[in-house]
């Protein structure tokens, strides 16, 4: 059975719905979010393999996930660090971003000098919002990945890729493929071109919305707030 994904503006609708006659909070979808994000990097990147997650944060909820993941990260022994280029004033990032201030998760302000230094990345730039060319300061970033050998794990969405189409076929992004992909709720369409380890996270949705959306809820297993899928969508 093909793998059912969620449109960019499916995933947009979704998202209001579940925070209005959903009744959550953004707050709360994200935490869920950046947890499933902060599990994944736990399965493909155990502590002993290094403990350097260099975060690369968006100006949109995708980087919110990124704050959230850097926090459970730190309390799981990483030592994250935090590439935020475009902090926004909104009262929720500046919360995230105080979390871990407390917690002396430093914040850097190159991120290739940073990217030297890490072990693995997490791509919390862009969401399924995406659209267009990368604007500044983040063109150097999708680069800086691209062209690392540095693992990097991806949130929603490889930054850059088109949500439906995938990767730009030439510029900025062309030549990004991360390694692994979290795909929140359900996967996009982009998803198709994706060849890296794949799962899914966003352990949030009811039976009945997933239906009304035309996806598939995967089979979690016990506590587990992700499942990797294969590219048939199927529990790996
Ligand atoms: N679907 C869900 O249930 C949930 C979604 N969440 C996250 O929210 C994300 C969507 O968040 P948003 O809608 O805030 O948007 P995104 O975080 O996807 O990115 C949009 C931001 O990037 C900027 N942007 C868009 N195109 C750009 C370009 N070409 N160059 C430079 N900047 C650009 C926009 O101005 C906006 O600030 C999802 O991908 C997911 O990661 C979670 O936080 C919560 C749960
Ligand atoms: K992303």
């Amino acid at each position: 059975m093909a793998l059912k994904t969620l449109s960019a503006k499916a995933a947009a609708a979704l998202d209001r719905e579940l925070m209005s006659t959903g009744a959550f909070s953004i707050d709360q979808l994200m935490e869920l979010a950046g947890l499933s994000v902060s599990q994944v990097v736990y399965r493909v990147h155990p502590v002993n393999k290094g403990r350097r997650i260099l975060v690369a944060v968006g100006p949109g909820n995708n980087g919110g996930d990124g704050l959230v993941a850097a926090r459970h990260l730190r309390h799981y022994g990483y030592q994250p660090a935090i590439y935020y280029p475009k902090r926004s004033k909104n009262d929720l990032y500046q919360r995230l971003a105080k979390q871990l201030e407390d917690l002396d998760v430093p914040f850097v302000d190159d991120f290739s000098t940073a990217l030297q230094s890490a072990d693995h990345v997490i791509d919390a730039v862009f969401g399924f919002s995406f659209s267009g060319e990368v604007r500044e300061p983040f063109p150097a970033v999708i680069q800086a990945m691209a062209e690392s050998k540095v693992p990097v794990t991806s949130v929603d969405a490889p930054s850059s890729w088109d949500i439906e189409q995938g990767p730009p076929k030439t510029g900025v992004g062309s030549n990004f493929h991360p390694d692994v992909l979290v795909s929140l709720t359900a996967p996009k369409p982009l998803v198709k071109h994706f060849k890296g380890r794949h799962f899914i996270g966003g352990r949030f949705v009811a039976p009945g919305i997933a239906k009304k959306y035309d996806f598939d809820v995967p089979a979690y297993e016990g506590v587990d707030q992700v499942v990797e899928v294969g590219p048939e969508g199927l529990k790996l």
